[in-house]
């Protein structure tokens, strides 16, 4: 594994979003299937008009492990982009991820997996299956640009897209923001003394 992802795995999506000074995230209505999922790795992008999803599988087979899925469903509401039978293919062929501005169906096998998918919701009808789409093209996805090769991550906070030239400062700052995070709450929190000094110093 890149050591890149290895250290991004490692952050909370609100470091990583500072270090963008609170830009390049997500629409929040694109959220874990279960609470504790998190995300972290390149994206591979797809784009798939309303309710058409044989691009997803394509997308599945050509992708290495590791990689986000991440696919512009455009929003739509209404038919799945995928359900427990492609996640788990997904899964399968160990990609690091799913993430969706639609939704998904049989919700209850694909929690069961315990692969990571991020998305709107659930409907219960499926996608049609024309072939139409396209892998590894500049998409939108919950209002954010991503190019193939952007880095993502993601957890129950949010959804973060670094753009893949801005890897290594972005990692670095948001490391430190991380560090600085722990360091000010163990030094702080749960010191009345250290909680009114602080108070008193930025305010
Ligand atoms: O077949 C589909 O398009 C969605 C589905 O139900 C699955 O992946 O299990
Ligand atoms: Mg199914």
């Amino acid at each position: 594994m890149e050591q890149w992802i290895q250290r991004l795995q490692e952050l909370p999506s609100t470091c990583v979003s500072d270090a963008l000074q609170g830009k390049s995230q997500m629409d929040p209505g694109i959220c874990p299937i279960k609470d504790e999922y998190k995300v972290a790795g390149r994206a591979f992008t797809v784009s798939i008009p309303p309710g058409e999803n044989t691009s997803v599988l394509r997308a599945i087979r050509e992708a290495q492990p590791g990689d986000i899925l991440v696919v512009d469903g455009k929003g739509f509401l209404s038919r799945a982009v995928a359900g427990d039978f492609i996640v788990g293919l997904a899964q399968t062929l160990e990609l690091g991820g799913l993430v969706i501005d639609g939704v998904i169906r049989d919700i209850g096998g694909t929690r069961e997996l315990g692969f990571p998918v991020f998305c709107r919701g659930t409907t219960v009808a499926a996608s049609g299956k024309t072939g139409i789409g396209e892998l590894q093209v500049p998409i939108c996805c919950g209002g954010t640009p991503v190019q193939p090769g952007d880095y993502i991550v993601g957890d129950r906070d949010g959804i973060v897209v670094i753009p893949g030239e801005r890897i290594e400062e972005v990692l670095s700052k948001a490391e430190e923001r991380m560090w600085k995070d722990e360091e000010r709450s163990a030094r702080i929190l749960g010191h009345p003394e250290a909680a009114r000094a602080y108070l008193d110093s930025v305010l």
